[in-house]
């Protein structure tokens, strides 16, 4: 659906993105993870089209329909916009349409509800029903769980596992919520600056540049992680959300190391 070769992509003052290689194909959930400042949004912000690479190449699928949900989308009280206002701009999508987007996101029932007055979870969900309005052949997220709590953040991921089930749509995000990615991805990438490693949780996990990268952390939601994929997960085929994370990438993580990039000394996954 995407993919992109020698990707380079930044800002005056030379932070950015180097020397990325990345595809994406149809069903996928794919999860960017890396420190604070490690290129993950500038790689969404250049796939998509809002930054312009400085080197490389990028292709799309022709006539690629994405649905976009921002890292930060502040609506405060000064601006006062009901759900349904906020759905209906500005494709103008009929009633019915926004209650049905509403409800396959969990959020039925919230059309008349001040943007500014709904909680963490339910403001995402919103964000991610506009988002599936457009029949997007690709969800782009950037940190869709920003300030949820657990049960939010699984819950949430959950969701986006239910759409790609029921619509086929291929999943971009980003994330800090490394045990919840582990379950839940086809794929990671783990960036900084540039690709360190990329492939099967499982692989990266194991991967030197992401326990680098990640420290205590990465053990941590390793260790989590396991436990829970070894409860949650049978490999029979016969899942419920419609995919088998053996299909994608069960070698190795690809691992250029961690020697490149704008690396720097992190204690976990977010500040
Ligand atoms: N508009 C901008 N102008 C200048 N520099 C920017 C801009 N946006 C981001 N940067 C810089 O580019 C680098 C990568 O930022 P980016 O937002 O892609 O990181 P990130 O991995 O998404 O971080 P976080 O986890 O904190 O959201 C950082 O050094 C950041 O300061």
């Amino acid at each position: 659906m995407i993919e992109a070769h020698g990707l380079a992509a930044g800002y005056p003052g030379g932070a950015g993105i180097h020397d990325v290689d990345f595809r994406i194909t149809a069903g996928e959930i794919v999860t960017v993870i890396g420190p604070n400042g490690s290129g993950k949004s500038t790689l969404i912000k250049a796939l998509i089209g809002v930054l312009r690479p400085g080197a490389g190449t990028i292709r799309r699928s022709p006539g690629l329909r994405i649905g976009y949900v921002p890292q930060t989308l502040e609506i405060g009280p000064a601006l006062p916009m009901t759900v349904e206002r906020f759905l209906s701009l500005p494709r103008g999508p009929g009633r019915a349409e926004r209650a049905a987007a509403l409800a396959r996101v969990g959020a039925e029932g919230l059309e008349g509800r001040q943007m500014s007055r709904l909680s963490g979870g339910q403001f995402q969900r919103v964000l991610l029903a506009r988002a599936i309005l457009s029949r997007p052949q690709m969800l782009i997220l950037d940190e869709p769980t920003k300030g949820l709590d657990q049960p939010g953040i699984a819950a949430f991921y959950r969701l986006l596992e239910q759409v790609r089930a029921e619509t086929g749509c291929a999943v971009l995000l980003v994330s800090h919520d490394l045990h919840v990615v582990m379950g839940a991805s086809d794929r990671v990438i783990c960036m900084n600056g540039h690709v360190c490693c990329e492939g099967a949780p499982d692989a990266v996990a194991d991967a030197p540049a992401y326990r680098a990268l990640f420290g205590d952390a990465a053990a941590g939601a390793l260790a989590l992680y396991r436990h829970e994929h070894d409860h949650s997960h049978h490999h029979d085929h016969d899942h419920d959300h419609g995919h088998d994370h053996d299909h994608h990438g069960d070698g190795p993580a690809h691992d250029c190391g961690q020697n490149h990039g704008p690396a720097r000394p992190v204690g976990g996954p977010s500040e």
